[in-house]
């Protein structure tokens, strides 16, 4: 059997206290392993988890990706935005996230999901990108992929590169964890919002399931909920 939920909310700000609401529960039947993302969506439910009084300091965060080349310090990299954003205000008991500057890109991969092993996420939240990618899993990434090196398509390139300041380079490739290692999470919380999101929303509410759209895939996974304000 499987749970696919649907939460229509009115804006970010409700999103965020329904999902500090969950934590709580959840946190109270052991949550110990919470898989988290970046990206502007993601902004507002780490300022809701902020502010709220919730306790992760016996919860193992795991990030999905990070940039290739950019160093924890870099105001660019995911580990960056994640020490502002959400562990310089709440203590967890471990943070991973890939290192962006790795010697060795295929040992830093398989470091990664060694960890994941060893910790199965309880709870894995999710955006998604315009062209229907999770983490950095761009269209046509095997579903069976563990974390692995990602070349960005042009569309992400595009998009993600506003973050960017003029004479900085984005970089073209990123860490990712894969979509098999994305589907071991036992629960997934997936935010989408806006309008730029929709056909994304409306491939994973149709009827295929095809790895163009790598969001699709979450049909197949046993407990997804979808909190999003596109109807
Ligand atoms: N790798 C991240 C994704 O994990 C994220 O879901 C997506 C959407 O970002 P935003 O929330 O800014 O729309 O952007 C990036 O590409």
């Amino acid at each position: 059997m499987s749970f696919f939920e649907i939460i229509y909310v009115g804006s970010q700000q409700e999103a965020s206290t329904i999902i500090v609401n969950k934590l709580e529960e959840e946190l109270k039947s052991g949550l110990s392993s919470l898989g988290l993302a970046t990206g502007s969506t993601m902004i507002p439910i780490y300022n809701g988890i902020a502010e709220s009084n919730l306790d992760f300091s016996q919860v193992t965060a795991f990030n999905l990706d990070e940039y290739i080349g950019l160093a924890s310090t870099n105001k660019n990299s995911f580990a960056f935005f994640m020490n502002e954003r959400l562990f310089s205000k709440k203590l967890f008991k471990e943070t991973h996230i890939q290192n962006g500057i790795a010697e060795d890109k295929q040992l830093e991969c398989e470091r990664y999901e060694k960890k994941l092993d060893r910790h199965p996420i309880d709870i894995q939240f999710l955006g998604v990108g315009e062209n229907g990618h999770i983490a950095f899993n761009e269209p046509g990434t095997s579903f069976d992929s563990l974390t692995h090196v990602a070349s960005l398509t042009d569309s992400t390139i595009e998009v993600n590169s506003q973050y960017f300041d003029d004479h900085e380079h984005m970089p073209t490739q990123a860490y990712t964890m894969g979509i098999g290692s994305i589907m071991k999470a036992k629960k997934i919380i997936l935010l989408a919002f806006g309008e730029k999101k929709r056909a994304a929303i409306d491939a994973l509410l149709g009827n295929n399931i095809t790895e163009q759209w790598p969001i699709t895939v979450l049909k197949k996974h046993p407990h997804v909920t979808l909190i999003t304000n596109i109807k």
